[in-house]
């Protein structure tokens, strides 16, 4: 296919590779960066990850921006991602550097990738010219707990990921050890893809919304509801299991309030019902404007009722949230409107109650009006 003047050029596709001070970011992105698969892919550094890329470089392509071996280009930001997003674009559109085919982020180990995501996914332009791919997070498996204990900057950066990276999982001779962090990122995360560190770089870097060419992918897969689902069947039996033994017996499960994770949780809210633009335009709005803040993600595929073949993606971030995709067509038989929140410290109820009165579906707890009506031992004549 041939791009007329018409035509946008397809969106590129933009990954964040995140992790906490130390985590093996760089590591992985050497490694990466050799595979075929991410040839004529783009780096962005911000400025403190001053990390030794040096032996990769070969030739100085422009001011802050290096050619790398496996044909990638590599530049440093010190100043605003924007306006290097921007630059980036309207040098590759002049011929002025290669034609690159994707865009990874690099963020420095404290960063909270959310900024970044808000920057793309609300920029008018940027939002068209780059397809957010999703956050990559690297967590070590050495020093993955206690750090997920003492910094909500890494909690944060696991729960928003599509996909988490173990690292150094080789100085990590316990087994337990290993598998008690994984159970505790999936608690974290449920729908996030665990990766070992020498996972395939397709399977790191794509693997998303969208593929190495920039087609739509596995939307089910990026959206991952059954995961999301079935972590919260167990959370909630794992509760109700609580209530049963409160007799003082010892709790095999050692739970510490304090948990940064224990505030966070994603959960699914799904309707078989198309929904009108409108109601969700003002059901997204409402929930962004009051619980902003607590929306650490939130992203879905939903049937709209005025154009149900085509069912439209959901990309939010806090108080940014955005429509930027209308699918061609679905990506399987499963044609409900489905919308995965990661939250941090908001309740699902909250959400479900909002989402049910926009829906005009009876709430659970609480009679709809016509039941109120119909009821012969209502009030009302
Ligand atoms: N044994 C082992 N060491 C690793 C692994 N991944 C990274 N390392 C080491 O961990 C250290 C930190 O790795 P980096 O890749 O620099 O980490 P980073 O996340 O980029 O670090 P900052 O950018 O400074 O936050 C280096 O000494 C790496 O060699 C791994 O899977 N196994």
């Amino acid at each position: 296919m041939t791009d007329s003047p018409m035509t946008p050029p397809a969106p590129l596709p933009l990954t964040i590779l995140t992790g906490f001070l130390g985590s093996g970011k760089t590591t992985l992105l050497n490694r990466l960066l050799k595979d075929p698969a991410l040839q004529d892919s783009v780096v962005i550094i911000n400025e403190f990850g001053e990390i030794g890329l040096d032996h990769l470089l070969v030739e100085t392509v422009d001011e802050g921006m290096v050619l790398l071996s496996a044909g990638c280009l590599c530049c440093t930001v010190r100043g605003d991602l924007i306006a290097t997003l921007e630059d980036l674009l309207r040098k590759r559109d002049n011929g002025r550097i290669m034609p690159f085919k994707r865009v990874i982020i690099e963020t420095t180990g404290l960063a909270d990738p959310a900024p970044i995501l808000h920057a793309v996914l609300y920029h008018p332009y940027l939002s068209l010219r780059y397809a957010v791919e999703g956050v990559v997070t690297v967590v070590d498996a050495v020093n993955g707990a206690t750090t997920l204990d003492a910094h909500r900057e890494a909690v944060k950066q696991a729960a928003v990921a599509e996909r988490i990276v173990l690292s150094k999982t080789d100085l990590v001779a316990d087994e337990s050890r290993r598998s008690e962090l994984r159970e505790r990122l999936h608690q974290l995360n449920p729908g996030a893809t665990l990766l070992a560190a020498d996972a395939p770089a397709e399977a790191v870097i794509a693997g998303g919304l969208f593929d190495l060419e920039g087609r739509i992918a596995d939307v089910a897969e990026w959206l991952k509801t059954e995961a999301v689902e079935e972590a919260e069947r167990e959370s909630h039996a794992h509760q109700h299991g609580h209530h049963h033994h409160h007799h003082g017996h010892d709790h095999h499960h050692h739970h510490d309030v304090n948990r940064h994770d224990e505030k966070i949780r994603a959960f699914c809210l799904t309707s078989d019902q198309p929904i009108r633009q409108g109601t969700l335009d003002m059901f997204l709005d409402l929930l962004r404007s009051s619980q902003g803040a607590k929306l650490l993600r939130v992203k879905g595929l939903v049937a709209l009722a005025e154009d149900p073949e085509h069912p439209v993606v959901i990309h939010g971030v806090q108080h940014v949230i955005h429509v930027p995709a209308v699918l061609p067509r679905w990506p399987s038989e499963d044609r409900r409107s489905r919308i995965v929140f990661i939250v941090d410290d908001l309740e699902r109820d909250t959400v479900e109650k909002l989402w049910n009165a926009f829906l005009g579906k009876p709430a659970v707890d609480q009679p709809d009006a016509a039941a109120l009506s119909d009821n012969p031992l209502s009030l009302r004549r």
